[in-house]
């Protein structure tokens, strides 16, 4: 067994159901007092806070949890040998060879002779990053001052940080690469309309043509509800918050925000408030720099490095400066450059753009969240308008909303007409319509009219009022020809992960996939990769996209990863 070394706590963070059948009842019984002597947890019943389901072979698993949970749980499925390897080797043994599913055999979906069909036994893994990021701030921060590694040092941790992250996170597909969420929003800011984020969806199954009845009124109080584990370490991760922001709003550095953000997404999870730092040792993304900072805040309450930054008249600056909207983390700095270190100080500054001079003037009420029925009723009001504009249109409202929550920041809204033509020339009348009735009141960035060599996607982001009121909400409005509904409304619901985790497995199976469709990528003559807009994997709905990536179904409100 593990000999001297220290194994108290080399299953925590395990949360396991035991299947029995097949296997001699004390055999069993001895890995399961293992398993909870070093800090596992044992449940009788699968749901979704399980991280891990073992079973002696698939048709035992599949006997008892039916197949179509059974593919909601490949990921999390293993073979008992991980717990007796894992005790040999004193440490957590990755478990890619335990698996009971591999989607290597199970796979369908996309996979052909050329490209790789699995995506998790491949050392492309490390490679298929969100496109963009490769050389991107590659040696952005002063290296060396604490643990976040190098790329290339960081390959094999990660991989390694990758399958706990799956299996952490109960079961998803988890290929987490470094961008950093935080820059993607700050360019999907800057970019405005010409947004390349993926984007999100909402009422399924595809039926697009009917705006009123959808999905989107899932009582909180039903199955829509959201799975929110209690927090129980909020002394850490709120620190671990603000560190995210800093890093990836006023720092741009977005490998030190993400980790922050992946640190976070594990340790709001765990079943039990962290007392000692030992509890977190061997967790995912728990690195030796994020055990010293929970050590610290665990004995002195503060993190002395946000404290550092709260006194950092710079980093204060630029992180007020890059929460308003329209200024990313560049223009921040560039405005700290030219002296300004106030809100108020940019008020009088003339380099910023009119969406930035909205941005800055609402910017106590843009970030208020908007409460569920408030968007609801704004909802119904846009759904009214739009119908009376275009029969049939499907308007609905996305993002954090669809997925169920029960305060929104922004209201995304996805549109699509079911006849494939009259969504053309839609956005225009309804912008008008609703400027008419003074909902729509500041625009922030316009694009409209998109021809089809365009991409055909028109988009409008303003800000609006609840009607009687004056406070201002962002509001975004996306249109979609049909045939790229489906993936509109994915990348546009989010969330954010779950996106990144779409878009690296189509990569992992040499497609490309965003807001627009999914489609093949080729190399060309010089080994350059290049993408096949023309031939896109056709999609209905979403449940469509899901399937040919091979990615177990999640409803809207499931996919608050
Ligand atoms: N970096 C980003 C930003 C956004 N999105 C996608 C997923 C989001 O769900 C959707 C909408 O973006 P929002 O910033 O509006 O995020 P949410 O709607 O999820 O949250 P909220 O608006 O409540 O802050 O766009 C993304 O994939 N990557
Ligand atoms: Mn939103």
């Amino acid at each position: 067994m593990g000999g001297e070394a220290d194994t108290s706590s080399l299953f925590s963070g395990v949360i396991a159901v035991f299947l029995d059948k097949g296997i001699h009842h004390r055999r069993l019984q001895i890995w399961k007092d293992k398993l909870q002597q070093k800090g596992g947890v044992i449940r009788q019943h699968i749901n979704r806070t399980i991280t891990h389901i073992f079973a002696v072979d698939v048709k035992h698993l599949a006997e008892r949890v039916g197949p179509d949970r059974l593919k909601k749980f490949r990921f999390v499925a293993f073979r008992y040998e991980w717990i007796e390897d894992c005790l040999k080797a004193g440490s957590r043994v990755l478990p890619e060879n335990y698996l009971l599913l591999s989607p290597r055999k199970e796979e369908p979906a996309l996979s052909d002779e050329s490209t790789p069909s699995s995506i998790i036994s491949e050392d492309d893994i490390h490679y298929v990053l969100p496109p963009g990021v490769k050389s991107k701030r590659k040696s952005a921060g002063g290296k060396g001052e604490d643990d976040f590694e190098s790329d290339e040092d960081s390959h094999k941790r990660r991989k390694a940080e990758d399958w706990m992250d799956i299996i952490q996170r109960g079961g998803k597909l988890g290929i987490v690469g470094p961008k950093g969420i935080t820059s993607d929003v700050n360019e999907r800011k800057e970019l405005g309309s010409q947004s390349q984020v993926v984007l999100g969806e909402n009422a399924d199954e595809g039926a697009p043509s009917s705006p009123g009845g959808n999905l989107i009124e899932l009582s909180p109080n039903q199955s829509s509800h959201p799975y929110t584990p209690p927090n129980l370490n909020k002394n850490i991760t709120a620190i671990f918050d603000e560190l995210k922001n800093i890093y990836g709003d006023a720092l741009g550095d977005d490998r030190r925000s993400f980790s922050y953000y992946k640190a976070n997404s594990v340790v709001e999870k765990l079943p039990f408030k962290i007392t000692s730092v030992d509890q977190v040792k061997g967790l995912p993304a728990i690195g030796k720099s994020m055990q010293d900072q929970i050590a610290e805040i665990i004995k002195t309450g503060k993190s002395s490095r946000l404290e550092h930054f709260r006194q950092d008249e710079k980093v204060k600056a630029i992180s007020q400066f890059g929460s308003v909207w329209g200024i990313g983390p560049s223009t921040a700095q560039k405005l700290y450059d030219k002296g300004h270190r106030t809100l108020e100080d940019l008020e009088n500054e003339e380099s910023l753009t009119s969406a930035q001079r909205f941005g800055l003037k609402f910017h106590e009420d843009i970030n208020k969240r908007i409460p569920r029925p408030e968007v609801a009723e704004m909802e119904r009001l846009v759904q009214k308008y739009a119908e009376s504009i275009t029969s049939g249109i499907s308007v609905l409202c996305g993002g954090s909303y669809r997925r169920g929550k029960e305060t929104v920041g922004d209201m995304d809204f996805v549109v699509t007409h079911p006849d494939g033509k009259s969504h053309a020339g839609f956005l225009r009348q309804l912008v008008h319509k609703l400027k008419e009735i003074d909902f729509l009141t500041e625009d922030l960035t316009v694009g409209m009219d998109h021809k089809l060599e365009e991409r055909g996607v028109d988009t409008y982001f303003g800000l609006c009022k609840y009607p009687g009121r004056e406070q201002r909400h962002r509001i975004d409005f996306k249109v979609y020809p049909i045939e790229k509904y489906p993936f509109g409304l994915i990348a546009w619901t989010g969330n954010d992960v779950l996106n990144r985790r779409l878009r690296l497995l189509a990569e992992a199976k040499g497609y490309k996939l965003d807001d627009h469709g999914l489609f093949p990528v080729m190399h060309d003559a010089s080994g350059e990769k290049v993408m096949d807009r023309s031939s896109g994997v056709p999609c209905k709905t979403e449940k469509e996209v899901f399937d040919k990536l091979g990615f177990p179904w999640l409803e809207p409100n499931e996919r608050n990863l």
